[in-house]
């Protein structure tokens, strides 16, 4: 079970331990919202899960007391050292290392494990959407239930011809069907954050789509420039007659090189540079 805020500040305070801002501190304290998790992950022992971020240990012991084998990357030192006091020496199935998930988006799992893994994790909220463009080049988890701000998962689900539709949002859908998630309240993590949260369930496509990193970079670089013309961004940077291609499909969808990159659907975003 979670501990609960009063506790989690004992905790900390027997730990010497400051919550940092900069590293998205705000643990969980809510123990429907851990089993709601594991719930949604459908977690059982034949698991291999990774998680970013474990802090004092919370989502952790859940998923290691259902069973799974974890493999986990924390930041903070000090954190790191009481996982490794305390947890660690328990639960031969947790593999736990000390680094920056931007590294180590998935926590060092070895390359036999990631045919088959999930991963469940409350992000620190700094790196949320770099780390999941990078948990997007694959190799992909079957299905992730990840706590994380409201703001940036309405840029994973977001719409052509919206302003929050982007990059991320065109990588994602192309690779996961985004299903119902909740709604969290800020006294559900200790300190409280100032900004909402949800609970997201994401669950990889039968035929995922994974863009190669060349072409991640061009469409980040059209979104870069959102009021510019796709033609006159990418006249330079791309191949003519691989441009010329990709503009005829999307004339024939009733768009074309005087179109904007948030006005282009995620399908044809799939057909570019292929
Ligand atoms: C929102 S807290 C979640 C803590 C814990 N999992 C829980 O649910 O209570 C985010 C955690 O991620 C860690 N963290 C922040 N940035 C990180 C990074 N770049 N790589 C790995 N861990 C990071 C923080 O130190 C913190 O423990």
């Amino acid at each position: 079970m979670p501990l609960s805020p009063s506790a989690t500040r004992d905790l900390l305070t027997r730990l010497g331990h400051q919550p940092k801002r900069f590293l998205g501190q705000n643990f969980l304290v809510d123990g429907n919202i851990v089993r709601k998790s594991l719930e949604l992950a459908g977690i059982t022992a034949a698991d291999t899960v990774v998680e970013v971020g474990p802090g004092l240990g919370t989502l952790t012991s859940a998923l290691l007391e259902a069973g799974a084998e974890v493999w986990a990357v924390e930041k903070d030192r000090q954190l790191h050292a009481h996982l490794t006091e305390t947890l660690v020496p328990a639960h031969p199935r947790l593999h736990l290392m000390e680094g920056d998930a931007m590294e180590e988006p998935l926590a060092g799992l070895p390359p036999e494990k990631s045919a088959a893994f999930k991963i469940v994790a409350n992000l620190p909220y700094a790196i949320s959407t770099p780390w999941m463009d990078a948990v997007l080049s694959g190799p992909l988890p079957v299905r992730m239930v990840l706590m994380l701000q409201q703001e940036a998962a309405q840029r994973y689900v977001a719409q052509p011809g919206t302003k929050l539709f982007g990059s991320i949002s065109i990588f994602m859908q192309s690779a996961y069907v985004i299903e119902p998630g909740h709604r969290v309240g800020s006294g559900c993590f200790f300190p409280k954050p100032d900004i909402e949260s949800v609970l997201l369930n994401l669950g990889r496509q039968p035929a995922p789509f994974v863009f190669p990193a060349a072409t991640k970079a061009l469409i980040r670089a059209c979104f870069q420039q959102r009021r510019k013309q796709l033609g006159s961004i990418l006249r330079d940077k791309v191949p003519a007659e691989t441009l010329a291609r990709w503009f005829a499909r999307l004339e024939a969808a009733g768009h074309g090189p005087s179109s904007r990159a948030e006005q282009v659907p995620v399908a044809l975003w799939r057909e570019f540079m292929v």
